[in-house]
């Protein structure tokens, strides 16, 4: 009997050998990965190790010097920026992107721009479009009581959970967060990460997340990518991750202790 070879899928994200530069200085080594429908994925690493620069790229937001960037099989150059787009990926920055003079539900809708032409876009602001969506989004985050609150007023927190309601309305196929949790109190951040990934498991959504706890990468998420100078240290399962992984990804250079040693007598 003959059998179909099984189906292959196509990754939702894939890199292949991305390069950057600023300054003249390697930020992204030529760098390859391909991240699955559905995978959870943490991208750890120190300071300056390239994390928002790979998260903004897969995002489209920057542009890789060398390389392809391909979401759903599509190269990111042919996608359109607007609907195409934003139904394949949404990005959450770090600094939130919220608007703070604009109430809540303006910026929970936002999340439905790349839908909307430009007309619908301008009346939300008056008469907001697809209210039922923002009041939905808003009671999942926990915060339905802020509806019509002027942004700006919302604390750390609670701007956090509306980033993530103008996420879930906005429903793209791939989730980017770039630490999304740097600004919170641990607790706060416990609810903030366990929401993301519980909705994008629900959603069957694709979520990467750059963080600098490690303790929270192996606890929430699949997939470990280590990055160091630019260059992936290790790519593993969460659960084949060892404290010595760990050790040598966060070493301290020893030319920063040849730099450190106290002057000579
Ligand atoms: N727009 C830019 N212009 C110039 N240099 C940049 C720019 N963006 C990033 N870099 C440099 O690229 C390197 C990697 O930065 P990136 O922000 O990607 O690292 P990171 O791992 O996210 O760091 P952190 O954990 O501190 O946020 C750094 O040396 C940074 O100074």
């Amino acid at each position: 009997m003959i059998t179909a070879p099984a189906k292959q899928s196509v990754p939702m994200l894939k890199m292949d050998n991305i390069s950057k530069y600023y300054g003249g200085e390697e930020t992204l080594a030529p760098l390859s990965l391909s991240i699955n429908k559905g995978e959870t994925v943490a991208v750890i690493g120190p300071s300056g190790a390239g994390k928002t620069t790979l998260l903004n790229i897969l995002g489209t937001i920057v542009q890789p010097d060398r390389g392809q960037v391909l979401i759903n099989g599509m190269s990111s150059k042919n996608l359109k920026p607007g609907r195409q787009l934003s139904r394949m990926v949404g990005v959450m920055h770090q600094q939130l992107d919220l608007i703070g003079q604009l109430s809540v539900i303006n910026n929970v809708l936002a999340g439905r721009l790349g839908e909307w032409g430009l007309l619908r876009s301008l009346l939300s602001l008056i008469i907001p479009q697809e209210k039922a969506l923002a009041v939905k989004a808003l009671e999942r985050v926990g915060i339905p009581e802020k509806l019509y609150q002027k942004t700006s007023r919302l604390s750390g927190g609670e701007q956090q959970r509306v980033a993530m309601a103008r996420i879930l309305v906005q429903q793209p196929q791939a989730i980017l967060a770039d630490e999304p949790i740097s600004s919170l109190d641990p607790t706060r951040a416990v609810d903030i990460l366990s929401m993301l990934v519980n909705f994008s498991r629900e959603n069957g959504q694709t979520l990467v997340v750059s963080l600098h706890s490690v303790e929270y990468a192996l606890q929430y998420f699949n997939r470990i990518i280590a990055l160091r100078h630019g260059k992936i240290f290790f790519d593993r399962p969460a659960n084949q991750v060892t404290r010595e992984d760990m050790d040598q990804l966060f070493q301290i250079e020893e030319e920063a202790n040849e730099r450190c040693k106290p002057w000579p007598a």
